[in-house]
């Protein structure tokens, strides 16, 4: 059963998300002859309380992309959205990358808010990660760019540089983390609290370690939200200066229930260089923009590749990535060239920064972590700078 809520802003907010859901339930995908909702095109839906009122940000996970009908059902929700009594503001984002479920959503065992079945409280009871400084997103709106990659290699340098470092893996569709970290077992549950695991001096905790891919791909809407937010409180994270959160691709649940539930400090978005990836940049910076969580800055994955001869080969074009940090107002971090060294540290559960600490690319991701910490204000030993 929902808490009573704590405030006149909260019981506002509780109502216009309940006459929100009431509206997208009334728009029908003629396609499917479902609504938008039941049919799974709404994959996100919130409502923020704002000094300028409230804001409504939805996410739609529109089936092929860009097209007229897509276009025209994205609009009419936007105007259902806008005409709702209370809602000031609108944002609408859309994707059209996650894979469709496999099979239906299972009924929830111990309700939306626990579905990794501990017994800790829920976000509401309580600041929801106290100790933890800041809370850092790695984001793309295209799977496979690396971001898994990244996020592993910029906690591992900022453990090596003295920071207490955590990193979570909320990729319910697809957790790389255990492999990454080559973390082994199951979460272990002490006190009804999920004991994070260690390794290269980073606190890891991925949803893989909890569930089963086949179960947790299988869930849906209110179950990912749930499972995203009990990563963050019901693991025993103890005091750390930055917490790395490796989200799933895309834009959808999982982020606007970390950005909602989740006191996240930035975003750093990767992208290849590659038109459609940009695309999703845009998109993926978008819903951190209408969220207000800043994005630190954009990083370039695999630019190139080295060939024997020394030379180096465009795999993806070039220039679209620093083009759209231009024209987004975004800090270009660096630029990582394709090493397939990279790949197999990785394989290996070795962060490349460890394994090859002289390496131009350890050196470029030392550096994207300065950035980080600079931006942040962070210095190691727990202080600020
Ligand atoms: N710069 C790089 N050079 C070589 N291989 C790389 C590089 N970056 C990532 N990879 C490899 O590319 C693959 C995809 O990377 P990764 O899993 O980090 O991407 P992702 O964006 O997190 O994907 P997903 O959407 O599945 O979560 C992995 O096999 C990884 O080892």
């Amino acid at each position: 059963m929902q808490e009573p809520p704590k405030s006149p802003d909260e019981a506002q907010k509780r109502a216009l998300e309940t006459r929100l859901r009431a509206a997208l339930s009334g728009i029908i995908d003629p396609r499917t002859g479902k609504d938008v909702l039941t049919g799974g095109l709404v994959t996100g839906h919130a409502v923020r309380m704002t000094d300028t009122g409230a804001k409504a940000t939805i996410t739609l996970e529109l089936p092929g992309g860009p097209g007229q009908q897509n276009d025209r059902l994205s609009a009419e929700i936007e105007e259902v959205v806008r005409g709702i009594d209370g809602i000031a503001d609108v944002s609408i984002v859309q994707t059209s990358h996650r894979a469709a479920p496999k099979s239906p959503a299972p009924k929830p065992a111990g309700g939306h808010s626990n579905p990794l079945g501990l017994g800790g409280k829920t976000a509401e009871e309580e600041r929801p990660i106290p100790g933890v400084k800041h809370v850092i997103a790695i984001a793309s709106g295209k799977g496979g760019v690396g971001k898994s990659t990244l996020a592993a290699n910029l906690a591992a340098a900022f453990a090596q540089a003295g920071f207490r470092t955590g990193i979570v893996d909320a990729d319910i569709s697809g957790p790389s983390l255990p492999v990454l970290f080559g973390l082994k077992g199951r979460g272990e549950f002490r006190d009804g609290k999920i004991q994070p695991m260690e390794a290269h001096g980073v606190k890891a905790m991925s949803i893989g370690l909890l569930v089963s891919e086949e179960k947790a791909v299988a869930w849906r809407g209110p179950m990912v939200m749930g499972a995203v937010r009990q990563l963050f409180t019901d693991v025993h994270w103890g005091d750390l200066d930055i917490l790395f959160v490796d989200t799933p691709p895309g834009t959808g649940d999982a982020h606007l229930t970390l950005l909602q539930k989740i006191p996240v400090s930035g975003a750093v978005i990767i992208s290849t260089p590659q038109e459609m990836a940009l695309a999703d940049v845009r998109r993926g910076a978008a819903l951190f923009t209408s969220m207000d969580t800043p994005v630190l800055g954009i990083v370039e994955n695999m630019a190139w590749l080295t060939l024997p001869d020394g030379s180096r080969q465009k795999l993806f074009g070039e220039g679209g990535v620093a083009r759209t940090a231009e024209a987004l107002g975004l800090d270009m971090l660096a630029t990582l060239p394709l090493e397939p060294a990279i790949a197999t540290a990785s394989d290996a559960g070795r962060p490349y920064v460890l394994e090859a600490p002289h390496s131009d690319s350890a050196g470029v991701i030392r550096d994207i972590a300065v950035q980080i910490a600079a931006k942040l204000a962070l210095v190691p030993g727990g202080g600020d700078a």
